[in-house]
């Protein structure tokens, strides 16, 4: 359970400050939670919250009890965060050692490791890349790469901020099959609404706030009703 209990963010920038969150007070419970808006709304804000790499200026949030400030640590160990420009998070030089890099220090033998790289390769039509720089990879697949190095470690909770930006028709299609799958807890913030129509819940963010919380097709209703 995620809870955002009267929770602000400002970003201070010299004299200036930015407020990006205003007073959210939120439980989520729900399997499969969508988070749309406008450009600027908030929503990276908002889910960077939840696995404490932006902290509360005001209020708490916790993730299962943790407290993501002060139990930061195990927060993150609990919630996989997958950002929207995958060079953000891959951090070594092949595909195969990125996706083994999050495995390490889990106690698993080199087997075990090797066991689930290649069930990972296999899931995301990487075979063929193993050896491969994952610097040179493309846009999409290294957004797909970025995903699977997340989900390697099984993480209880998934982020996912903007995954699809890059990906084509077919990735996006395998990406949506994949989360409809996944038996983790999904926050999922897009501009394709495709993405979070079957979602349990969605939550539409402008200027900080969140302004309509419900079911998929009638908060993409809400929030195309705020560009009219
Ligand atoms: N590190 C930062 N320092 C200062 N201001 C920031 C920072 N990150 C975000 N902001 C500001 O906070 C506000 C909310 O940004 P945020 O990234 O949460 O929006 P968003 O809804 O995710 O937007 P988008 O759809 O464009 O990704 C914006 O006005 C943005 O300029």
């Amino acid at each position: 359970m995620i809870v955002f209990d009267q929770v602000s963010h400002e970003f201070r920038l010299g004299t200036t400050h930015l407020a990006a969150l205003r007073d959210v007070s939120l439980s989520l419970s729900e399997q499969r939670i969508g988070v749309i808006g406008a450009n600027g709304s908030g929503k990276s804000t908002f889910v960077r919250m939840i696995n404490g790499l932006i902290k509360p200026t005001a209020g708490r949030v916790t993730v299962d009890g943790l407290d993501t400030d002060r139990d930061g640590k195990a927060v993150r160990r609990r919630v996989g965060f997958c950002f929207t420009d995958p060079d953000a998070q891959i951090l070594m030089p092949t595909v195969a050692e990125d996706l083994a890099f999050g495995l390490r220090g889990r106690g698993l033998s080199r087997d075990e490791v090797t066991v689930k790289v290649e069930a990972a390769l296999a899931a995301y039509d990487l075979l063929g890349y193993r050896d491969h720089p994952a610097s040179l990879l493309s846009g999409g697949q290294k957004q797909l790469l970025a995903l699977a190095s997340v989900l390697i470690i099984e993480p209880s909770v998934l982020v996912l901020d903007e995954p699809a930006t890059l990906l084509d028709l077919a990735n996006t299609q395998r990406v949506q099959r994949l989360i409809a799958q996944l038996p983790q807890q999904v926050v999922l913030v897009t501009h394709h609404f495709g993405l979070i129509e079957d979602f349990d819940r969605v939550l539409v963010f402008d200027a900080g706030r969140v302004v309509y919380d419900g079911a998929p097709q009638a908060a993409v209703a809400h929030y195309v009703g705020l560009v009219r």
